[in-house]
């Protein structure tokens, strides 16, 4: 047999892979009674050794310290929000602005369904989860970091060659499966049943017990960068979400590239038809300019970037759960 210190190293990378092909490559490649498996017997060993346990081990995702409150977090960048848009003639105003402004009259466009869960910004300092925050007002946010360390769609440590420093904003969300059995336990057991989906998101992050959000069944999707240093950017976003990926971070597998407005409205009329089959709420898609000169280009208004909106289906008559 061998030491303890190659076993802990050898189960650690054996977890780490299992969650990246589950969440990343939606491919799992152990049940989860394997998984479940791989994971005591770290528990097991890390006790045993305490001298081998360490802060980025998949067994530390849970704290035990429930905190008082919340501290605040600056966002260096801003967290942005999105202009909405409704109608296809507001999509074909926005694509001829763009064209006006940049000579590209069928601009290349990344595409992806808008989730309805709640905005968070994670930082990682080489390669080490080390941050998480809310989104707040899009300047200051609140810190979360315990609670989302227990989302096991968020690496604790990227993949490859990390950057030393990598902000990534995201979408936290409960899948609609997730959900609905929760509501079951919670109706079982005589606990507050959630509203909807988008709720049992942001409740289970503003707990102030992880233990608690770790009972939650949270997953994220990355969607855009922050702060970011020591890592050359590829040219487009769509490159950069690729980028992301290989990093180990989960991004939407809905993700496309669409060229001009019949592109996007295209776009647009093929997620509308899988809406109801999605694993997750969402409440529209989202388009941004791909090129990050042409972004450039177009800069922001307010806080709001003049590149990116965000196209909204009608809102859905809840169904009574
Ligand atoms: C810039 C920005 C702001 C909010 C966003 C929100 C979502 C979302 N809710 O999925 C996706 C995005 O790509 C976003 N992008």
């Amino acid at each position: 047999t061998q030491g303890p210190a190659r076993r802990t190293a050898e189960l650690r990378q054996q977890i780490e892979d299992a969650n990246y092909r589950y969440y990343v490559l939606d491919d799992p490649s152990i049940p989860d009674s394997e998984y479940d498996r791989l994971l005591r017997e770290l528990q097991a060993l890390e006790a045993e050794h305490p001298e081998l346990a360490s802060t980025d081990s998949p067994t530390q995702r849970v704290g035990n310290a429930p905190s008082a409150k919340f501290a605040e977090v600056r966002h260096a960048v801003p967290m942005l929000s999105l202009a909405n848009a409704f109608s296809p003639e507001e999509i074909h105003e926005f694509v001829a602005r763009i064209g006006k402004e940049t000579g590209d009259f069928e601009p290349a466009f990344s595409a992806e369904p808008k989730l309805d869960g709640l905005a968070i910004s994670l930082r990682y300092e080489h390669g080490q989860f080390v941050r998480g925050a809310t989104r707040g007002d899009g300047a200051t946010g609140e810190d979360v970091t315990a609670n989302l360390r227990t989302v096991r769609a968020i690496p604790l440590k990227l993949r490859g060659k990390a950057p030393s420093v990598l902000e990534v904003r995201g979408e936290v969300y409960m899948p609609k499966a997730a959900f609905e059995r929760y509501n079951e336990w919670a109706r079982k057991h005589g606990e507050k049943t959630l509203a909807n989906p988008r709720n049992g998101a942001a409740g289970s992050l503003r707990q102030l017990d992880p233990r608690v959000t770790a009972q939650r069944p949270l997953a994220f999707f990355a969607y855009s960068l922050g702060e970011v240093e020591g890592v050359k950017l590829p040219p487009t976003h769509s490159q950069t979400l690729a980028l992301l990926r290989e990093f180990g971070l989960p991004v939407s597998p809905q993700v496309t590239t669409a060229r001009g407005a019949g592109g996007l409205l295209e776009y647009f009329e093929h997620i509308g038809q899988q809406r109801d089959d999605l694993p997750y709420d969402i409440d529209g898609v989202v388009y941004k300019l791909d090129r990050y000169d042409q972004q450039r280009a177009m800069g922001f208004v307010s806080r709001a970037p003049r590149w990116a909106i965000a196209h909204k289906y009608p809102a859905q008559e809840e169904a009574t759960t």
